[in-house]
């Protein structure tokens, strides 16, 4: 994995609001098929490099890069037409549409037709073939004719991120998708997350340090806008700064 070209390059990345600077000199990277989980304590800057990449943001200076497109300047569809997608932590679903429906909408974007021609399209029987086998694949098949408003939170974040997979993204920032979740949907949450992306290039920001330690190839700690370490779940867990800045506590209280 750390041979393959990077999916995802963050650098130099600063961030001003002001006179404050919330991030200062971030440098990433995030390989095809690697999650990555992004960790610090609050207000690290976590939610601001997220915006950043997702681009609610313009930098104050620094590149990102989608494989070799710098990426920092350009609106948010155009960076979803370059397959990454965002996932928020409230869910931007339409509450009187069905579960269907909203993956239909979703999966007539990699066809370049752009949501306005989805019902032409639902009369397609390949797009009808695949949204079934999302609803499959997120264990929502029974949930199908459901409104979103009628499904559970668990299962309102599992759509949420499933629009993003059948629009076909491979690179996925999700916003603490175990959020709000009760210890059990969390954990029959975790290992759909893992199968679902598998392939994917995936960047959270969670708090949950069980979720965050079960699902990550590696971690980044932010800690006051900087970078203090990215690596392994082991050697983050073996750094004595991280330790010090924040995971000693922050491990203790979520696990
Ligand atoms: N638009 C803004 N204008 C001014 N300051 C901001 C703005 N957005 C964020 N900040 C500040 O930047 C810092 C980092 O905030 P951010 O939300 O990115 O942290 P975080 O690590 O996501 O925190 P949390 O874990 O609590 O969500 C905070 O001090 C916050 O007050």
């Amino acid at each position: 994995m750390a041979m393959s070209a990077p999916v995802l390059t963050v650098a130099g990345l600063h961030q001003r609001f002001g006179a404050t600077e919330v991030l200062r000199n971030v440098n990433l990277q995030a390989h095809a098929g690697e999650r990555l989980a992004l960790i610090g304590p609050n207000g690290a800057g976590k939610s601001t490099l997220f915006n950043a990449i997702s681009g609610l943001l313009r930098p104050s200076a620094g590149d990102i890069r989608l494989h070799d497109r710098a990426i920092a300047a350009m609106p948010v569809h155009r960076r979803h037409q370059l397959g990454l997608a965002r996932s928020f932590q409230i869910s931007q679903l339409f509450a009187h549409l069905t579960v269907r429906d909203h993956l239909r909408c979703a999966a007539c974007w990699p066809d370049g037709q752009g949501y306005r021609f989805w019902r032409l399209l639902g009369r397609q029987s390949a797009l009808n073939a695949r949204v079934d086998g999302w609803l499959e694949r997120l264990a929502l098949a029974a949930r199908a004719d459901d409104t979103a408003a009628e499904l559970s939170y668990a299962e309102q974040r599992t759509l949420d991120i499933g629009m993003a997979l059948a629009s076909e993204a491979q690179v996925l920032l999700l916003d603490e998708p175990t959020a709000g979740m009760s210890r059990s949907e969390t954990a029959r949450f975790v290992p759909l997350l893992r199968d679902l992306t598998k392939g994917k290039t995936l960047l959270m920001v969670e708090h949950d340090m069980g979720v965050v330690f079960e699902l990550a190839d590696r971690i980044a700690v932010l800690v006051q806008g900087e970078l203090l370490a990215c690596d392994t779940p082991q050697a983050i867990r073996a750094n004595p700064a991280v330790q010090r800045a924040y995971l000693g506590q922050a491990h203790g209280d979520h696990t």
